[in-house]
């Protein structure tokens, strides 16, 4: 994959950023490229570009509270954005499975010279993008059915990310966020030397102007896979069962579970070619000591908001099939897991009714 110079003009000054989805993460990221003098548009739809329009965006982190100078920006603005307008970067910060209809909205804010940023955990529909090999450039079908986002969002100019931004929307607008922000990022094309692109360069140097821990890898896939094996063994089991990571990762009657489907992912990432990290003794251990955090997909189930079960589950499923390899039990939890979340759809609709 042959790569353009990044960015197109000054690399010291400020760039014309769009971050699209004004949510949890899109919001922290937005708001820490605003305060560094970068000129940011927010795509935001609802009650949220109201809340942007009216008070402007917030973030409380580490660092202090910030009030930051976003432009907020709607779809039918991007609809209209003349030729030649098109953003130098554009941040995707949205659950996995509104990104297609999300990347639909970006009208021409997409140009030849832009670099893409997806922000989106589980198996990315990029994946296969950029491997070699007998599935370079397949389709991950369980995170892009229609074929629309390897479409609309040219591989040439997509960084990959790992996310490790933790981030809480608060109300409409306002978000806190308490850890540092970490991001983890990668061309689709792995380095065998093991170098990082200028434009990876570039980019992670922007990020970290802004206050933003951003560290380039010539493999990105060897993280993505331990990122994938901690969200598939903790997020569906906390919505079935409503522990915390502490109990998730400690209790014996819930290690069986994680063990299982742990062990079938880390079969699956080798297949794949990927160099995992994971001594798994020691992920449970770190597992358990990340305390009583209760799983982005609980915080998901409990508000009866749709869960990102395709990117976190069945895209993995689908990755183990290429190579026939069986996932019994990580098949069985999903299963449950989806049982949940239909129960809890019901009841919230006869409690709405
Ligand atoms: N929050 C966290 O701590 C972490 C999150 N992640 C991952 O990062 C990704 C983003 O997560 P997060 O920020 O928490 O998610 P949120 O649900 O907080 O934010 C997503 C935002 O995208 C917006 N959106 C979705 N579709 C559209 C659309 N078509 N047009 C305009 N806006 C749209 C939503 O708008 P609306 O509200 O109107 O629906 C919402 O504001 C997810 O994959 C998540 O798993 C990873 C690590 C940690
Ligand atoms: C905290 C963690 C790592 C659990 O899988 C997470 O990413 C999430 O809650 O989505």
């Amino acid at each position: 994959m042959s790569t353009r110079p990044w960015p197109p003009q000054d690399p010291d000054g400020p760039q014309r950023v769009l971050v699209a989805g004004a949510g949890a993460i899109g919001c922290t990221l937005a708001a820490r490229l605003a305060a560094a003098g970068h000129a940011v548009d927010l795509l935001a739809r609802g009650a949220t570009l109201q809340a942007l329009q009216a008070h402007g965006l917030q973030l409380e982190d580490l660092d202090g509270h910030w009030i930051a100078p976003v432009r907020p920006v709607d779809a039918a603005t991007l609809a209209a954005l003349p030729p030649g307008q098109a953003y130098d970067l554009v941040l995707l910060a949205s659950k996995s499975q509104d990104l297609p209809a999300l990347a639909a909205q970006l009208g021409g804010a997409i140009g030849p010279h832009t670099l893409v940023l997806p922000l989106v955990n589980g198996v990315p529909f990029w994946y296969f993008q950029g491997t070699g090999g007998r599935f370079e450039g397949r389709r991950v079908q369980a995170v892009d059915p229609e074929g629309t986002l390897l479409a609309r969002l040219p591989a040439a100019q997509l960084i990959g990310s790992v996310v490790f931004v933790t981030a809480e929307a608060t109300a409409p607008g306002r978000v806190r966020s308490t850890t540092p922000h970490l991001l983890m990022l990668g061309e689709l094309q792995p380095d065998p030397e093991g170098r990082l692109s200028p434009r990876l360069q570039a980019l992670c140097r922007l990020l970290q102007d802004a206050g933003i821990q951003a560290r380039g890898l010539p493999r990105l896939r060897d993280k993505l896979w331990t990122k994938l094996i901690a969200n598939l063994t903790s997020n569906p089991l906390s919505v079935v069962t409503g522990a915390t990571l502490a109990d998730i990762y400690a209790d014996p009657v819930l290690l069986e579970t994680v063990r299982s489907v742990m062990f079938e992912a880390m079969l699956v990432a080798a297949a794949h070619g990927a160099r995992l990290e994971i001594d798994p003794i020691e992920f449970l251990r770190l597992g358990a000591g990340m305390g009583a955090v209760r799983t982005s997909m609980l915080q998901d189930f409990e508000r009866g908001r749709p869960l990102e079960l395709a990117a976190i589950g069945d895209a993995l499923v689908e990755l183990a099939r290429l190579y026939e390899l069986p996932m019994p039990a990580t098949q069985t939890l999903l299963a449950q897991t989806r049982w949940h979340a239909q129960r809890r759809e019901g009841a919230l609709r006869r409690r709405a009714a």
